[in-house]
């Protein structure tokens, strides 16, 4: 488990850059978390902050139980062993083959020289190269060679693996296989992955848990499926809005006369009948704008934009009986006592 407790960061001569402020936060062993931010918010930071290669200015961090301040130089090498890390750009030596860097890494980390070979063969058999191992780094494609610094990150046999926006380099296809391997080695090795990525789409793809970062805070944190259903900040739904598309275009949206509402629904085998029995027991009529279901780690969200026409009392009644069957409504435009419905 890793454990940060009113973590800080400063830089600057006079300490005036708070990079990270103030964080708190607790990731289970063997979960994904994704950390998401906007360039500057500080994740990068205190990712680094995880295996102190930032020293916090404050604050504490602990890896399974041990707080990384009370470690000796030597110590503190030996737990950074067990905290692997890939970036962006692979990092990878172009004038040394795929085995080479591996084994670089193996050496470095004391491995001893009779077990390598084989060693190697694992690792790159683990992340699907097992036919790379005499190819030099510009012979292999962005993800290829992804999975060469994901090999020499796990070397070691981390506990942890920190990746520091480790998809932005790459194309979505490339994406997609990249995740499915992380997330693969998340439930083979009980690897505890943290991620930080300014994609919203990862997240939903292979986290179990999110971080919202806002100028070196966290303004939302939790279950990533919760996150998603129900966002409390603004700059929360708008990072999801990227990837789940559930709004309409404004234009569309200025140009109705109805109450318009979107609702959420957790799961969405119910949503229709939800939605039919609301219009036959309500006299309103029902125009439905936008439906989708997505589906987050295998758990379906759904959402319904819908425009409600008829008696103001008689859609107050269809709102409330909605209210009580969805996980969330939200109005969308023409509230009930606004002037532009009281015109329809
Ligand atoms: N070594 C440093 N010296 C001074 N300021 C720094 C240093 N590292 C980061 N900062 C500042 O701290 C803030 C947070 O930077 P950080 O790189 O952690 O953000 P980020 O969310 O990872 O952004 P990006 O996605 O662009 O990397 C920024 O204002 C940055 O300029």
């Amino acid at each position: 488990m890793i454990q940060l407790d009113h973590v800080t960061k400063k830089y600057g001569d006079k300490n005036d850059i708070v990079a990270v402020d103030d964080v708190s936060l607790r990731i289970e062993k063997g979960s994904i978390c994704g950390i998401v931010g906007y360039s500057g918010a500080g994740k990068s930071t205190l990712l680094r902050c995880l295996n102190y290669l930032e020293v916090p200015s404050s604050g504490e961090v602990s890896i399974d139980g041990v707080e990384l301040h009370t470690l000796s130089k030597s110590e503190l090498r030996k737990t950074r062993q067990s905290i692997g890390m890939i970036f962006q750009h692979f990092n990878l030596p172009s004038s040394r083959s795929v085995s080479q860097i591996v084994n670089f890494a193996l050496k470095a980390s004391g491995y001893e020289k009779k077990l390598r070979k084989q060693r190697i063969r694992e690792l790159l058999a683990l992340v699907g190269l097992a036919d790379k191992e005499n190819a030099y780094p510009s012979q292999l494609s962005g993800g290829q060679k992804q999975r060469v610094s994901i090999a020499r990150a796990l070397a070691n046999d981390p506990s942890i693996l920190l990746c520091d926006e480790a998809t932005s380099a790459l194309d979505p296809k490339t994406t997609q296989s990249i995740l499915a391997l992380l997330k693969e080695l998340n439930q083979k090795l009980q690897l505890t992955i943290v991620l930080i990525t300014h994609e919203v789409e990862v997240v939903k793809e292979i986290c179990d848990t999110c971080v919202i970062m806002e100028r070196g805070q966290i303004i939302e944190s939790g279950n990533t499926y919760d996150v998603f259903a129900n966002p409390k900040e603004e700059l929360t739904a708008s990072f999801i809005d990227t990837v789940l598309h559930f709004s309409l275009p404004e234009k569309l949206v200025n140009e109705l006369t109805g109450h318009v509402i979107k609702l959420t629904f957790r799961g969405h085998l119910a949503s229709e009948a939800i939605v039919s029995t609301m219009l036959q027991t309500f006299k309103v009529k029902g125009n439905i704008l936008h439906g989708k279901v997505e589906y987050i780690q295998d758990k379906p969200l759904g959402v319904f934009i819908m425009e409600l026409q008829g008696d103001a009392h008689e859609i107050r009644r269809a709102v409330t009986y909605l209210e009580n069957q969805v996980s969330k409504t939200e109005v969308i435009a023409n509230g009930l006592d606004s002037t532009a419905f009281a015109r329809a």
